[in-house]
């Protein structure tokens, strides 16, 4: 058992949370598995049913489309079940995001689950952090916002299995509409941009984000 199971959680929303991300983080060892096995087909047929046992284990009440998990901090704090930042979404690396001087910067390992070519990052994989991280920022200088446009340049492929650094900042606002600017580097070559994106997001005004989001 690792210090994630043991350390005494101090709320029943910790409790919940860490729960979420124990079972994310398992399911993620999971799919890496999943996608590296070379097992024989009796095996996966085994593993099958079994996986399948368990999906019917998580019973009772779901959320609806537009409900935001009481777990969540909406908008621009803590998202539990993102496909990017989300420690319970399996899909999610997930990306950990710290505020740094000029916007933020997210750090994270990819699997081969997110290849494209043999060895390196699918390329809309790379988008989605990037968008991501980019709205981020716009709640980090705080205009939570949509991306209404986003253009990215691939520079030099994004390999897998390597600590990778996503950095993105606010340039510019203009009425609701803000102007960001993002990268992806590794760890150890932070001064070398494999992808680099240019995006416009936008702050929706008040009567539209109460119909986006009717729950907030
Ligand atoms: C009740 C409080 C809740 C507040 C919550 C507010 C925001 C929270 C939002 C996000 C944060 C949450 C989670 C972040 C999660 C993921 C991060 C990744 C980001 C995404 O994954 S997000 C999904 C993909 N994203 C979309 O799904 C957007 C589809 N879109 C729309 O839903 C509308 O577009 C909307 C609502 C955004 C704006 O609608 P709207 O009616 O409020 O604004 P309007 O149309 O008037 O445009 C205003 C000005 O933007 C210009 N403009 C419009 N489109 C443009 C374009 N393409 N290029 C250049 N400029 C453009 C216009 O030209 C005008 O400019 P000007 O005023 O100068 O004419």
């Amino acid at each position: 058992m690792n210090a994630r199971h043991t350390a005494a959680p101090s709320t029943d929303l910790d409790h919940q949370r860490e729960a979420i991300a124990g079972l994310g983080h398992e399911l993620r060892a999971l799919v890496d598995a999943t996608v590296r096995t070379v097992t024989p087909a009796d095996v996966l047929h085994r593993v099958t049913d079994e996986v399948r046992r368990l999906t019917s284990q998580l019973t009772g009440r779901r959320r609806t489309r537009t409900e935001i998990p009481h777990v969540d901090e909406f908008p621009g704090g803590i998202r539990m079940f993102s496909p990017v930042t989300g420690p319970g979404n399996p899909l999610a690396p997930p990306v950990r995001v710290t505020p740094d001087g000029d916007g933020v910067t997210g750090h994270c390992t990819l699997g081969i689950a997110h290849e494209g070519p043999p060895g390196y990052v699918h390329g809309g994989m790379s988008a989605m952090l990037l968008d991501e991280l980019m709205g981020w920022a716009c709640s980090a200088a705080g205009t939570p916002a949509m991306t209404v446009s986003l253009q990215l340049r691939y520079h030099g492929p994004v390999p897998v299995e390597t600590p990778l650094r996503v950095h993105a900042r606010v340039t510019g606002t203009e009425a609701r509409k803000v102007f960001v600017t993002g990268s992806i580097t590794t760890e150890a070559d932070g001064d070398r941009q494999l992808v680099t994106a240019e995006a416009v997001f936008v702050a929706p005004d008040p009567e539209r984000a109460r119909a986006l989001f009717p729950e907030r």
